[in-house]
């Protein structure tokens, strides 16, 4: 299954954690690489008055579950130190699943699709750059982010994450 990956950092050396996160999901053979967005600099989305985030998207093939690749995530979040403060405030690393293949549910620690994906353009921009053909519950995200604000969502074409090793 085709799994989309949204990954954010707005504490500390954002960059390096986005590197060591990108490694470390795919540490194992059940997760295979497929695609890495470019790097973008974006204005917080709602939370606390807090600092600009790093945003990208990673696409990978899997066949585990989607509660154990919300395991995997969580796993990496909590090895970079993430500190959970309050919802929508500052956080080392944050790593939301987007997409698991078609699935769809709607349990209070999974909901598939993400439920916000729709709506934040630091998740659009660097999926459709990563994909250009994505869809999102039957919407081509190249549409979707036709009706958002995308004026906050900067390249850094300096930061360019590598295919983890
Ligand atoms: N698709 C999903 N991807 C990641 N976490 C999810 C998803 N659906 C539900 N959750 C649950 O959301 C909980 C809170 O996530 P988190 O604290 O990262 O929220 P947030 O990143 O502040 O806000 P948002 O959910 O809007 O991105 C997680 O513990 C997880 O169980
Ligand atoms: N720009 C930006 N804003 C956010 C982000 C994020 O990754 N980037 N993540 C949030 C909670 O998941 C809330 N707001």
């Amino acid at each position: 299954m085709r799994v989309v990956l949204a990954l954010g950092s707005n504490l500390g050396d954002r960059f390096d954690t986005l590197r060591g996160a990108l490694d470390a999901l795919f540490e194992k053979p059940d997760l295979t690489f497929v695609a890495v967005s470019p790097v973008y600099e974006t204005d917080p989305v709602g939370g606390p008055e807090q600092g600009a985030y790093l945003n990208a998207v990673v696409i990978a093939e899997s066949a585990l579950e989607p509660r154990a690749l919300l395991d995997r995530a969580q796993g990496v979040e909590n090895a970079f130190g993430r500190v959970r403060v309050e919802r929508w405030g500052a956080r080392t690393l944050d790593i939301d699943l987007i997409t698991v293949g078609d699935a769809v549910m709607d349990d209070p620690d999974l909901t598939l699709p993400h439920p916000r994906a729709h709506e934040r353009a630091f998740v659009l921009v660097p999926w459709v750059r990563a994909d250009p053909g994505a869809v999102l519950s039957g919407r081509r995200v190249a549409d979707l982010l036709a009706g958002l604000d995308q004026g906050y969502v900067r390249p850094r074409p300096d930061l360019t994450l590598q295919r983890p090793v």
